[in-house]
């Protein structure tokens, strides 16, 4: 797997975790330009707008067809079995081979930040990332003496567009569950600093705890290098391909901002069904 292999080195080292986050930086922003190539289609994601499907019995939109039937693919190679991974789509069947034996490194959790990613990148990321293939294509039937909006915004690529937008679809996923790891490691480097917080539910404290400002702006600097350089180097003709500032604009008000949900999120649910006596004594451990 591009982003890292789970069952090795100390899964809970915060350096460990981050460099898989910056791993998947690479996957998510590759998969983006090769998206851009691609007008924005958007009847791709209106359910019912392919006859095709619905005659097939299938209710949802072209991706949603595309998510089940790669996820069901995926889960028979048991894939969501692994605490890294969480599927889009329910009801997905079981693997064929027997399962792996994985450490237990997460508290029991059943947090699940799909339906919000599914929503952000079909409603903002792609309407942003597609506009710039959308006006080339609207330039070249105009040069064409076509013209008509909606043609501009349909390439007829519904394949080509759907599988690009599983890849980075299932690479944002990852990186947002990711969140899990980062509030475990923080949670257990330091727990008196959070049980209070968990105890009395606030979510605004539990956030200023594991919000790190510098680490966010590195980050965005570096999202910024990497898709300017990624962009040129995969552009022939040296214009870029993508909407730079649009890549930045996903981590910082969509990404991070959903990592941090997820890490409290977990946080919040961190001392469920613990007796007070291991409250007690995991209070202690960080204690000098
Ligand atoms: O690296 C961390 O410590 C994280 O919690 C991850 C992350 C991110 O989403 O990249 C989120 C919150 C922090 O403010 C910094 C970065």
């Amino acid at each position: 797997m591009q982003s890292g292999n789970y069952l090795v080195g100390d899964p809970l080292s915060l350096e460990r975790i981050r460099s898989v986050l910056t791993r998947l930086e690479d996957t998510i922003i590759f998969g983006l330009i090769e998206r851009a190539q691609y007008a924005h289609n958007p009847r791709m994601y209106q359910p019912g707008a392919f006859k095709e499907l619905q005659e097939h019995g299938f209710p949802g939109s072209w991706l949603d067809w595309f998510l089940k039937e790669t996820e069901a693919f995926h889960a028979k190679a048991r894939r969501y079995t692994s605490p890294d991974e969480t599927p889009f789509t329910e009801n997905l069947p079981e693997p064929v081979l027997p399962p792996l034996k994985f450490p237990e490194i997460l508290f029991p959790n059943t947090i699940n930040a799909n339906p919000s990613i599914l929503a952000f990148y079909v409603c903002h990321i792609i309407p942003r990332i597609t506009s710039q293939a959308t006006r080339t294509l609207a330039a070249s039937k105009r040069a064409q003496g076509i013209l008509g909006s909606a043609e501009f915004e349909d390439d007829g690529n519904y394949g080509s567009a759907a599988t690009l937008d599983v890849e980075v679809l299932q690479a944002v996923s990852k990186r947002v569950h990711y969140g899990k790891f980062v509030s475990e490691s923080k949670f257990l480097e330091k727990p008196s600093a959070f049980i209070p917080h968990i105890l009395k539910p606030n979510r605004k404290a539990l956030e200023d705890l594991i919000t790190k400002p510098e680490v966010e702006k590195r980050l965005l600097e570096r999202l910024a290098k990497k898709a300017a350089t990624y962009s040129q180097s995969l552009d022939a003709s040296g214009t870029g391909k993508i909407d730079i500032s649009g890549v930045v604009d996903l981590y910082e008000s969509y990404i991070i901002p959903l990592t941090k949900e997820v890490e409290v999120e977990y946080l919040l649910h961190r001392l469920d069904g613990l007796s007070e006596d291991d409250i007690q004594r995991l209070a202690n451990e960080g204690s000098p």
